[in-house]
């Protein structure tokens, strides 16, 4: 994939953040394996309902294409049905946008059979609207009035297996919820004598939750500096003490904008996430835009209505901006955060012992408060 990266700039957004927006644009093209090859900027102060950008950037965009020969344009943002397909109709190359990319990227390390179905759901129910208007140009080549032409019938056939396939993915994963409820009683049962506190590490892609829970758990987990490398929910166990046993979760990362559809086909992923007693909220501090994308997962969260749970901001990758352990106490939490919150790097092992005794200390509020 040679690609020309799209974006719009409205008038209240800062220039800093829509380069930081298309980086990660740039990132999600890369982890596809595409080639960026320039972007084109428009600032607007609205989309344009029928080709997102303004017709005279379109024509401009064309000739672009040309000169550089790319053959797919990535929009940065969420584009409608009709959108693409005018698009698409006037650019004659693949018009992408985020949900694609992102999709693209999960059906692409998904491993479990829930996660599998999962995607095919959301690319599915993408799909769908997509094909509406689809085959009608076709069919004014082909068929006569009021006859339906050969472009129109296929796009029908599609519409209609894809529609039946739903149906099917959703009652299996009816069934898949069933069995995990079912899991999951048999494993507090297994564990009667001792208390059962679930904690799920939640945070933006790339802020080291894997790595986290490898650090707690001592069990591997796949850890990899690219958007989204954790894609299944695992849980493993940890006993934090005499009588309390944790059960840690690792869930899929956040990143700004994930498309509706991807939060309500992952929901069942991260239903661990609304069963859980404690979250640990996993902030890279050497990110300079962290407090921005605590902000972006809070409101995924509150979505999911799970932001009332009991949080544990953990602060990590201290290592990249001090040099020493004692020296992480210069970072002073920021005052908006009443929470709890520790900072730690586990690629140092540093506030490992820290991190822990506050989960215990919070395990414990919880489970007096419980009694
Ligand atoms: N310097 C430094 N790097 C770290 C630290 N913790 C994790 N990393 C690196 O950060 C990258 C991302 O780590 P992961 O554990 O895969 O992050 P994640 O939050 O699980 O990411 P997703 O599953 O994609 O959402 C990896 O390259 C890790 O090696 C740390 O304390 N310091
Ligand atoms: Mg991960």
């Amino acid at each position: 994939m040679r690609a020309l990266l799209v974006s719009l700039a409205f008038p209240n957004q800062k220039k800093e953040d829509l380069r930081e927006s298309l980086e990660e644009l740039k990132e999600l093209v890369k982890a596809v394996d595409g080639k960026v090859l320039g972007y084109v900027v428009q600032k607007r102060t609205s989309p344009d309902g029928r080709f997102y950008i303004g017709a005279g950037k379109v024509e401009e965009i064309r000739e672009i294409l040309e000169g550089i020969s790319a053959d797919t344009v990535v929009f940065n943002g969420f584009l409608s049905p009709s959108q693409i397909h005018h698009l698409e109709g006037a650019l004659k190359v693949k018009v992408l946008d985020k949900a694609d990319l992102v999709l693209e990227i999960f059906s692409r390390r998904v491993r479990s059979k829930t996660a599998k179905l999962q995607v095919e759901l959301a690319r599915l129910e993408l799909e769908l609207p997509r094909l509406y208007g689809k085959g009608k140009e076709l069919s004014r080549l082909g068929g006569g009035v009021g006859t339906r032409g050969p472009g129109e019938q296929e796009a029908e056939v599609r519409k209609r297996w894809i529609k039946r396939r739903i149906q099917q993915i959703k009652e299996e994963l009816e069934e898949v919820k069933r069995q995990r409820k079912e899991q999951r009683k048999s494993r507090e049962r297994l564990s009667a004598d001792k208390k059962l506190i679930k904690v799920a590490l939640v945070g933006y892609t790339n802020v080291g939750k894997s790595s986290l829970m490898q650090a707690l758990t001592g069990k591997e987990t796949f850890v990899a500096d690219m958007p989204f490398a954790t894609l299944d929910t695992k849980t493993s166990g940890m006993n934090l003490s005499q009588d309390i046993r944790l059960l840690i979760t690792d869930t899929v990362g956040f990143i700004r904008d994930l498309p509706h559809e991807l939060i309500e086909s992952f929901k069942a992923t991260l239903e661990e996430l609304q069963e859980s007693d404690i979250l640990l909220h996993v902030v890279d501090i050497s990110d300079r835009k962290w407090l921005e994308k605590v902000k972006v997962v809070k409101k995924v969260l509150s979505e999911l209505g799970v932001d009332e749970k009991p949080t544990i901001y953990v602060f990590n990758k201290a290592d990249k901006v001090v040099e020493k352990e004692e020296d992480t106490e210069l970072l002073t939490e920021p005052a908006f955060l009443s929470e709890k919150s520790v900072v730690i790097s586990v690629k140092k092992g540093w506030g490992l012992r820290k991190l822990t005794d506050v989960i215990r200390q919070t395990a414990e509020e919880l489970t007096e408060v419980g009694r």
